[in-house]
């Protein structure tokens, strides 16, 4: 493991830094709150399995891609009229990039949210052990890894990206503390990896993912968690090319955050 930077003194990532592993105001305190970040098909649900059949302390909360394959509506009230599913919004996403990326990332970045505001399970807040609630990726990833991607890739227009950085902020820095995380596992494995089990896996809307676009985001990765994680919080657990399970396996370190038990 390495440990990251912590992150610059200005912005969202104040509320992080200031209640560090410190006690918490409310009864949540014992719960730690990490996120799984990593490349496409890297290996993060995997190895999110594993870690919550390894023990009852270990929560996972998947990242929501079946809201965004079937976005619904929401009848007015009273209308009597039944919900619908009105569009796969991941599908649209891949294929008409320019069109729906900003669309896209408002709807991640929300749902992402409402997954870090949930309150832990009543059996970890019972927990006797040291209970620990895992994100797969983060409103954190969302902006610093894909939205600025998009940007970059001109999917996302400048006036696109200034709106979304300032709802970000606005949001984050409103939820601050309730958002916070301790600490972030990135596995890690090679974009051609990557790229072969996105492959195996045959999600039908990443039939047109190019291995251009993996070594993007690779790299978007790398100077994220190089450059402290911004936004972010400081602890760093990295896998190797093996990807999930085996590769990499983590504790909690004394000081707080993640420490690596044992890489292969
Ligand atoms: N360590 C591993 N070795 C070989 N194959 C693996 C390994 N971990 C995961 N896989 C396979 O790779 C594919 C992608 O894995 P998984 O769905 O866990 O990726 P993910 O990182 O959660 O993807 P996404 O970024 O889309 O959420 C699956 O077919 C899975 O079985
Ligand atoms: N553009 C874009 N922005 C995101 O924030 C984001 N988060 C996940 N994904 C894609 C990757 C997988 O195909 C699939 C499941 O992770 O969804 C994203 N794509």
């Amino acid at each position: 493991m390495s440990a990251a930077p912590g992150p610059s003194s200005s912005g969202p990532a104040r509320g992080l830094q200031s209640t560090g592993p410190g006690p918490r105001p409310d009864g949540r305190a014992r719960v730690r709150r990490v996120s799984i970040e990593g490349n496409i098909a890297v290996g993060k649900s995997t190895f999110a399995k594993l870690l919550q059949s390894a023990s009852s302390d270990w929560e996972v909360v998947q990242e929501p891609v079946s809201k965004w394959q079937s976005i619904e509506s929401r009848p007015s009230e009273g209308s009597g009229a039944p919900q619908q599913t009105v569009g796969n919004l991941l599908q649209m996403m891949y294929e008409d990039p320019q069109r729906w990326s900003y669309t896209f990332q408002t709807y991640s970045c929300m749902s992402r949210m409402k997954t870090q505001l949930q309150p832990p399970p009543p059996h970890l807040l019972s927990s006797k052990g040291t209970p620990v609630q895992v994100f797969e990726r983060s409103v954190y990833s969302d902006r610093y890894i894909f939205a600025l991607n998009s940007f970059e890739l001109d999917c996302i227009n400048p006036a696109e990206w200034a709106v979304y950085q300032d709802w970000h902020t606005f949001l984050v820095e409103q939820f601050g503390p309730q958002l916070e995380l301790e600490g972030i596992i990135y596995l890690k494995a090679s974009p051609q990896k990557c790229m072969e089990r996105l492959g195996r896996r045959g999600r039908p809307e990443e039939g047109g993912v190019e291995l251009d676009y993996l070594q993007k985001l690779h790299m978007q990765h790398e100077r994220w968690l190089r450059e402290g994680a911004q936004g972010a919080p400081h602890a760093v657990s990295g896998g190797q090319e093996g990807g999930s399970g085996s590769a990499v396996s983590s504790e909690w370190g004394a000081g707080g955050g993640l420490r690596e038990r044992s890489a292969q």
